[in-house]
């Protein structure tokens, strides 16, 4: 007789058509559970991290995959890489299994197992929740390709964030670029203290917050600058605010009391709804999209994969600096906002019209 163990209790995929693909991934006796958003391949396989966390529901865990997928692949068209955009979620139900256990071992072979019969159109790497060692089971055990750089992105993350942020200084102040200017970072951990530095280094006078307090009055410390609540950080009195923490920060309702007139951050999903792109540039807000501002990352990971130079990728990264001056040059000239400037970009480079 076969057992049929009864199935994620909801619900279903709730856009079956929003990808190339979506695939869901199960197997009971490692207790995998796993959804893989394979979004456009247009530029080449399908990049993007693997995230292990609780989801409320099937649904919930579907639309984060094939939401993330769908960035990617926006991050990777305006950084001209050559790939597309993918994203995974490994749902929990529970504690995530140790780091070095067996379980999580065998979690990670089988789902790797499951990648592979993408035939390489799916390639995953880090994300929140998951480490590089899952990266090498996976590829290891599961026999998929997967990036597995030993590199840090962080770093380069927030240097391209500052390059961004620079670019939209120099468009709105001119070459002075970030000296003397205010710069509000919400958010000091692994790239929001990198970017507090360069813009402290470049002139800028700094302000910082993190719902880690001890953190932040550090990094005020090293650089000579202030702490803020991290609830309040956007509300600041500041030139450049930078969210390098958490998504939707900006919203229809908070856009009022947002002093900065330049926000370029780390932060994915940084606007609560796109059509907030259009209220902040009436609210006269250059906005920097930030899946051109923080693709510093995956820029890193594609020089460790083609073998270029530590000077290669840096300069690589450094022509995100260049790309957001096109942008917003390009905004300002059209009458749009960067977004949409960002997306009929992305719309050429894949050859469909893609809308916020
Ligand atoms: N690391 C990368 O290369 C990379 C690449 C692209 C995008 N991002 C995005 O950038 C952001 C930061 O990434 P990270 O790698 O620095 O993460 P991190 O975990 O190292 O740092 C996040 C920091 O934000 C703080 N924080 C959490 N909630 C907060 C809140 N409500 N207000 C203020 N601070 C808060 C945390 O205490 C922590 O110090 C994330 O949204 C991430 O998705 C990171």
């Amino acid at each position: 007789m076969t057992t049929v163990t009864t199935p994620v209790p909801s619900d279903s995929i709730a856009e079956p058509w929003a990808t190339e693909q979506t695939i869901t991934c199960r197997d009971d006796r490692v207790g995998l559970r796993a959804v893989i958003a394979i979004d456009d391949t247009t530029l080449g396989p399908g990049f993007g991290g693997v995230r292990l966390r609780t989801y409320p529901s099937t649904e919930a865990a579907a639309r984060e995959a094939q939401r993330l997928a769908a960035a990617m692949t926006l991050k990777h068209a305006l950084a001209e890489l050559p790939y597309g955009g993918a994203k995974s979620v490994v749902m929990l139900d529970g504690p995530a299994p140790a780091p070095g256990s067996p379980q999580r071992r065998a979690l990670f072979a089988r789902f790797g197992e499951m990648i592979a019969r993408t035939a390489g159109y799916y390639v995953p790497g880090v994300d929140m929740g998951t480490l590089l060692e899952d990266m090498q089971t996976i590829r290891d055990d599961g026999g998929a390709r997967a990036f597995c750089d030993e590199v840090s992105p962080s770093p380069f993350t927030a240097r391209g964030v500052y390059q961004a942020m620079r670019a939209a200084a120099v468009h709105h102040h001119g070459e002075g670029g970030l000296a003397g200017l205010h710069v509000v970072v919400q958010g000091v951990g692994s790239v929001g203290a990198e970017v507090a530095r360069l813009a402290h280094t470049d002139g800028a006078r700094l302000t910082v917050a993190d719902v880690d307090t001890a953190r932040a009055q550090e990094l005020a410390r090293e650089l000579g600058g202030d702490t803020v609540a991290a609830d309040e950080a956007a509300f600041h009195e500041a030139d450049v605010f930078s969210p390098c923490a958490i998504a939707r920060v900006v919203t229809h309702d908070n856009i009022a009391r947002i002093p900065a007139r330049i926000i370029a951050g780390a932060a994915n999903d940084t606007l609560d709804d796109p059509g907030c792109a259009e209220a902040l540039r009436e609210a006269g807000i250059t906005f920097v999209p930030d899946f051109v501002a923080n693709a510093g990352g995956v820029i890193q990971v594609h020089g460790g994969v083609v073998g270029w130079s530590d000077e290669e990728t840096l300069a690589a990264v450094d022509r995100i600096g260049g790309r957001v001056t096109g942008l917003l040059e390009s905004a300002q000239e059209h009458g749009i906002t960067p977004l949409a400037a960002a997306l009929q970009r992305a719309s050429t480079v894949l050859g469909r019209e893609i809308s916020a």
